[in-house]
């Protein structure tokens, strides 16, 4: 992605501001008037450029803990530092524009454009107009929509587009933290997936640290670098990383939160790069078919796999295909389609989907890599195998 050069004296417009720790030191907060603390002494520490995700019950105190970060709310006690500084010493004005905010409901301003609502706090900040163009036209971008919806209103677009402006806006100041409320809460599961994977893209092309609330486990484990689960009355339940929860639960209150599903569990830490790949025939349309027959020789998949002239997939053959004298791309069966860094769960599901129980993994131009097959995924799945028993003596 080209950026147009920035005035002189401005930042440049792309990101450049590095993702910042954030720590918990002893936090506690207590509502006035309330019994029993919201918070009770949370303590820990964020590096720089992951993801936290505070998952747990409702009303365990997530978005509590979350709000104290960018004092929206108080602490009653303790310290919150960002990149090593402490909270309480900035001005809260100035924190929170420093500070990306994406909430459920996305909160954009209805009366104004995607591009306004991006624009809001480039604004506040008096940026220049073109470099609030370049910003925009880049995060726009960044997010998956094209320049076309700059001009429209957030009633006219639907909550997953929504969703991405509130994401762009929130990236629009390129801050080192972001705080994600529930944000994928209110979309269907196949958008919420996507965008999902998209929050993952943004991460490892941008690595800033974010923190994400959500009640949902399985979004925890997917998405967090880190897992908070909270238990109610605020207290942190286990810190750990998904694998350490899924494997290692502290207690039984973690064990039946993260869930008795295991084995589908660890499908979801897994990502397809991690499976060894296969390495398909690969043909073009208009093959001579006796030339493709001997390529599948020296193959590990047993179907040559057509892709276009830029290396994309584009059908897979069976030998009825092959009975023409030459490749017929039009006559093959429909390729599963998943990238290196998809989560095994969505990919094995993809594979699922489909009569060929091979998928093509592509990279990010779309032209393959190698492909994943259904039993790969499967052996992923299958229990370590029992230490073998000693011969027998003769
Ligand atoms: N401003 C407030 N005054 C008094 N009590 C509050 C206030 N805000 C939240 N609480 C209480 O603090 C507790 C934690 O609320 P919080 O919203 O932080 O939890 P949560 O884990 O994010 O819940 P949910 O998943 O339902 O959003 C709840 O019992 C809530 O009623």
């Amino acid at each position: 992605m080209t950026v147009p050069p920035a005035p002189a004296g401005d930042r440049p417009a792309a990101a450049t501001t590095p993702a910042a720790e954030l720590r918990f030191e002893e936090v506690v907060k207590r509502y006035p008037g309330a019994d029993a603390a919201t918070i009770e002494g949370l303590s820990l520490t964020v590096p720089a450029g992951e993801i936290l995700v505070l998952v747990g019950p409702s009303g365990c105190g997530k978005t509590t803990a979350m709000r104290m970060v960018n004092r929206m709310i108080e602490p009653t006690s303790g310290r919150i530092l960002i990149a090593g500084r402490p909270t309480a010493e900035r001005e809260p004005a100035e924190l929170r524009r420093e500070i990306g905010y994406v909430i459920q409901q996305t909160g954009l301003f209805p009366h104004r454009t995607v591009a306004d609502n991006i624009a809001t706090v480039p604004r506040l900040l008096d940026w220049s107009r073109d470099r609030i163009a370049a910003r925009t036209t880049e995060l726009l971008d960044l997010v998956g929509l094209d320049a076309t919806f700059a001009g429209r209103y957030p009633t006219q677009l639907s909550g997953g587009q929504r969703q991405r402006v509130g994401v762009a806006r929130a990236l629009a100041v390129d801050p080192p933290l972001m705080l994600m409320d529930e944000p994928f809460g209110a979309i269907d599961p196949i958008t919420r997936d996507r965008l999902q994977n998209e929050l993952l893209r943004l991460q490892r092309a941008q690595p800033r640290t974010i923190v994400f609330v959500t009640h949902d486990i399985d979004e925890a484990i997917k998405l967090g670098d880190r897992v908070a689960v909270m238990r109610p009355g605020g207290h942190l339940a286990q810190y750990a990383t998904p694998a350490e929860l899924l494997l290692a639960p502290a207690d039984e209150f973690v064990e039946r939160f993260v869930g008795a599903d295991r084995a589908l569990k660890r499908l979801a830490l897994g990502r397809v790069r991690d499976l060894p790949l296969e390495r398909p025939a690969l043909v073009r349309h208009d093959d001579p078919s006796a030339w493709v027959r001997a390529q599948l020789g020296d193959a590990e998949v047993p179907y040559p796999l057509v892709v276009d002239p830029d290396g994309r997939p584009v059908a897979w053959l069976d030998e009825d295909d092959l009975a023409a004298e030459r490749v017929d791309a039009a006559a093959g069966s429909p390729v599963a389609i998943v990238s290196r860094d998809d989560v095994l769960r969505d990919a094995f599901s993809t594979v699922l989907a489909h009569a060929v129980q091979y998928a093509a993994v592509v990279d990010d131009a779309g032209a393959v890599v190698g492909v994943l097959s259904s039993d790969a995924v499967a052996r992923e799945l299958a229990p370590a195998p029992a230490p073998a028993e000693p011969e027998p003596a003769a």
